[in-house]
């Protein structure tokens, strides 16, 4: 069975400019996105460009953290020792992919830190899907099969995202993201091949995430006011409706295997758009649930809070083992210096 339908691209390396190319940096990042090659760190880039790629990987970073939440309060009740062990990994995987974009963010000229404070100031985004709560063990296989589908439809395409850093993050995100959606398959799998309270608790948890997993996707294309920019900047590859369609269709085939349902009965595929339709989306909501109104936003960014002051004496114990390295480093030099 088919989980993801697009292999990522192997990175294409920034190219000098072309011969004759001698008019500037702009050109020079001009020529970069004409050639469908990367930006890297070093390249000059209009500061739009910049901010928008600090918005959007500092976003994503956090949704990977944040996003650690919903399956963390499960581990503690995974129904065996082999779920546990696994649903753990999972948990830890994400927590790399957040420090893997936290990184590529960086290398943009802001710092982490910064990225760390605007999300406890409550002033960054993260993606909404983490403001619903995890009711049901059944949540582990849906989060894994529909929050996990849904991401790996988005960020393939962004392996080939002009920036060189994030397109890179994202190639080794995705390969992890394509095992977390596997796992999410087989729990659900296995609960609906179970006995029918199993059955039942599987198509409450994909009734459930259904709709949230196909607004990750962004508002509708006639009200995403970034998707054209970052289109034109080879950020975006396909719009957020596009991609959307892509993740239905994968998902309507996917469901049948599970003997299961999508609460969806307007799903259909147009052959004159080559485009999957589904229901209409209660967008009123989405946007209840960026204004910090869902369900689980205000106990979401207190746990981060809360884990973020806990954490406060790791910080300062690696300032200090940083600080001692440093000196001995230092002495050392100063050492071999007098010798010499
Ligand atoms: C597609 C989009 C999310 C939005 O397109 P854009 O062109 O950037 O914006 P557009 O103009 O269409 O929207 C207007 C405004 O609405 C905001 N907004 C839109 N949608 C959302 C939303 N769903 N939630 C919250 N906000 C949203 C948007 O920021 C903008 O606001 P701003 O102007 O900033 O104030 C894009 O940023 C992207 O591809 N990001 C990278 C992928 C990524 O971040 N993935 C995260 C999931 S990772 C994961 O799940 C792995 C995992 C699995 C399991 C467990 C743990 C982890």
């Amino acid at each position: 069975m088919q989980l993801f339908t697009e292999a990522p691209v192997a990175s294409v390396p920034a190219e000098a400019p072309a011969a004759g190319d001698t008019s500037g940096p702009e050109s020079h990042f001009e020529h970069l996105l004409a050639e469908d090659s990367r930006v890297e760190p070093r390249d000059w880039m209009p500061e739009a460009y910049r901010k928008t790629l600090v918005r959007q990987i500092s976003q994503h970073a956090h949704s990977e953290i944040i996003g650690m939440q919903p399956e963390a309060n499960w581990i503690t009740r995974a129904p065996s020792l082999k779920r546990k062990a696994i649903l753990m990994a999972k948990v830890q995987d994400e927590a790399g992919h957040g420090l893997y974009l936290y990184s590529a963010a960086e290398t943009l000229g802001t710092p982490r830190e910064k990225m760390t404070a605007d999300l406890i100031a409550g002033k960054a985004r993260y993606s909404s899907i983490f403001n619903y709560p995890a009711l049901s063990w059944a949540d582990m296989g849906a989060i894994g099969w529909l929050v996990d589908g849904a991401a790996i439809c988005n960020q393939v395409p962004l392996c080939r995202a002009s920036y060189g850093p994030y397109g890179r993050a994202m190639v080794r995100i995705c390969k992890e993201e394509s095992f977390h959606q596997r796992q999410g398959f087989e729990i659900l799998l296995e609960l609906a091949n179970g006995t029918e309270a199993q059955r039942e608790m599987a198509q409450d948890a994909i009734n459930r995430w259904y709709a949230p997993s196909l607004m990750m996707f962004g508002p509708p294309d006639d009200d995403s006011p970034n998707s054209k920019q970052s289109m034109a900047w080879n950020i975006k590859r396909f719009s957020n409706d596009e991609l959307r369609s892509r993740f239905v269709g994968m998902i309507v085939e996917q469901v049948k295997v599970l003997g299961l349902t999508l609460p969806d009965d307007r799903i259909r595929y147009n052959g004159d758009t080559g485009q999957w339709e589904h229901g209409p989306l209660d967008w009123a909501e989405f946007k209840e649930v960026l204004a910090g109104r869902g369900p689980c936003n205000a106990q979401r960014l207190a746990r981060r809070r809360e884990a973020h002051e806990d954490g406060a004496w790791v910080r300062e114990a690696a300032a200090a083992y940083a600080a001692k390295q440093a000196a001995a480093t230092a002495a050392a030099q100063a050492r071999q210096a007098e010798v010499a």
